[in-house]
């Protein structure tokens, strides 16, 4: 099929270069023009393992990208991969999804044939029916069902392992209201269930499929606060709390998976869907109490970490080594990233910081110019008083006498990944 993908970042860079590895025609068109002639260069414009491989396969064949929209004018379908930021009360900014739906409709004028117009970004129930199709019909002249049609079909991956997540889900969710609409998402689809290792495909409406994705991320957040909460208990009963959880995800009810208990949940996605979600509930009146203790936890974590450094001592002038910038390890993306909380708190209190990354130093550079940066974890333990970990990096697992070289030995384990070893002062945040 021949397929354009409105908006071309983290989801919509690899959507369209999965869509092509599966033997679609496809087309990006985003407004950033770098990204475009990126794209075109055969180079992937993030960073995600095994997506450069892909572009270079196919771009200048069966994938390309533009700045135009009439691009979509020779495809049969197109998504909407576009940013669905916070605004201050945590409810979606939808301002890139109505200029794009409004640019949209105003190219499908010049289209005769039926289009299908699918969101893939993530957006709260009502959204795709209420502000995206109006302003595609208004823009263009057409009515819903008659001209164009909408559908949402959320998305999954994560960042890290974008391609892998996207080429072999778990499930595909397709929502939609007409046949035609179906149609279009089975055809696109068929391709990616014959490859992948027999996904489910969800069968549902527009409103259901985008409550999916918000469902899903709740409850992973969920999950992690919960089991954080756990651990906190655990800690004040001297109880092993990876023991405990490790046990609990061997119940096939529980399912072992995001248990990972620590300094808490970042990212782009968890603190923003989260937060959109929890607006939405409150917009119809409804004040969703356990999703406002899940946040609430997740914001406890970094200052529970901060109390088990000033009992050692107070950390004013003193420099402190934080392991770990990127919100996870195997990316680069600082969004949200908890390694941002503490370092606020410990400039806050007076500390020098010092901070290490494999690969997110450039990016938190950015936001904090003025604090030092090591080329690796034995630098900033030099002449370090403390270190935070706050990213699990394997590499952090496997420190030993780089510890040494420290001024004092205090080492605070926000992801419970450093190997425990003599002489150190060291205690796992949970
Ligand atoms: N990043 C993830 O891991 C992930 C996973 C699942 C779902 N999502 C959701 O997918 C959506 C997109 O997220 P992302 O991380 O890919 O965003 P992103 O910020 O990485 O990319 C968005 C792209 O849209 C482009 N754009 C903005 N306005 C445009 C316009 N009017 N016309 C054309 N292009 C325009 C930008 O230039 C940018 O390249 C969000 O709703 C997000 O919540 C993200
Ligand atoms: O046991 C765990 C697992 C994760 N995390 C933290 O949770 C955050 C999110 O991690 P992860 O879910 O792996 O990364 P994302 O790329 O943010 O992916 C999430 O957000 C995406 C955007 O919506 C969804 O598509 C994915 O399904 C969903 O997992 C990170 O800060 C992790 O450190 C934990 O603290 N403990």
């Amino acid at each position: 099929m021949k397929l354009s993908i409105i908006g071309s970042g983290y989801v919509g860079t690899t959507l369209a270069a999965c869509l092509a590895d599966v033997g679609h025609d496809v087309v990006n068109v985003d407004i950033d023009e770098d990204i475009v002639a990126t794209l075109n260069d055969g180079e992937a414009p993030i960073h995600e393992p095994g997506l450069d491989e892909l572009i270079a396969e196919h771009a200048g064949d069966r994938l390309r990208a533009t700045t135009d929209y009439d691009a979509v004018l020779d495809t049969d379908a197109t998504f909407l991969a576009l940013p669905t930021p916070s605004m201050e009360d945590g409810s979606n900014d939808l301002t890139a999804m109505k200029a794009a739906a409004t640019s949209l409709g105003e190219t499908l004028t010049a289209k005769d044939d039926e289009h299908v117009v699918i969101t893939k970004s993530t957006v709260v129930p009502s959204t795709t029916e209420e502000v995206i199709a109006p302003r595609i019909a208004d823009a263009s002249g057409m009515t819903v069902g008659d001209g164009f049609h909408v559908a949402m079909n959320p998305e999954f991956l994560r960042e890290g392992t974008a391609v892998s997540d996207f080429l072999d889900p778990d499930k595909i969710v397709l929502g939609a209201e007409t046949d035609t609409a179906f149609d279009v998402l089975d055809g696109i689809f068929a391709p990616l269930v014959e490859r992948a290792n027999d996904p489910t495909v969800v069968k549902t409406g527009i409103r259901e499929a985008e409550m999916i994705k918000y469902a899903n991320n709740a409850f992973l957040a969920s999950k992690i606060s919960l089991a954080n909460e756990l651990a906190n208990i655990c800690k004040e009963y001297d109880v092993d709390s990876g023991e405990v959880l490790d046990a609990i995800g061997l119940d096939s009810r529980i399912e072992a998976a995001f248990l990972g208990a620590g300094l808490g949940w970042g990212g782009s996605c968890f603190p923003k869907d989260v937060a959109a979600l929890a607006a939405a509930a409150r917009d119809k009146g409804y004040e969703p109490k356990l999703l406002n203790a899940v946040v609430a936890v997740n914001d406890g974590q970094p200052g529970r970490m901060l109390d088990l450094l000033r009992k050692r001592f107070d950390p004013a002038g003193k420099r402190i080594a934080v392991l770990g910038l990127s919100f996870k390890p195997g990316t680069d993306d600082i969004r949200e990233s908890r390694a941002i909380l503490l370092i606020e708190a410990l400039l806050d209190a007076g500390a020098s910081v010092v901070g290490y990354d494999p690969v997110a130093t450039e990016n938190m550079r950015e936001q904090f110019p003025d604090i030092d940066y090591a080329q690796s974890a034995a630098e900033a333990l030099e002449g370090a008083d403390a270190a935070l970990v706050a990213t699990d990096w394997d590499e952090f697992a496997a420190l030993d006498d780089q510890f040494d070289e420290m001024r004092q030995n205090v080492v605070i384990d926000g992801r419970n990944i450093v190997t425990r070893r003599d002489g150190l002062d060291y205690e796992s945040l949970v």
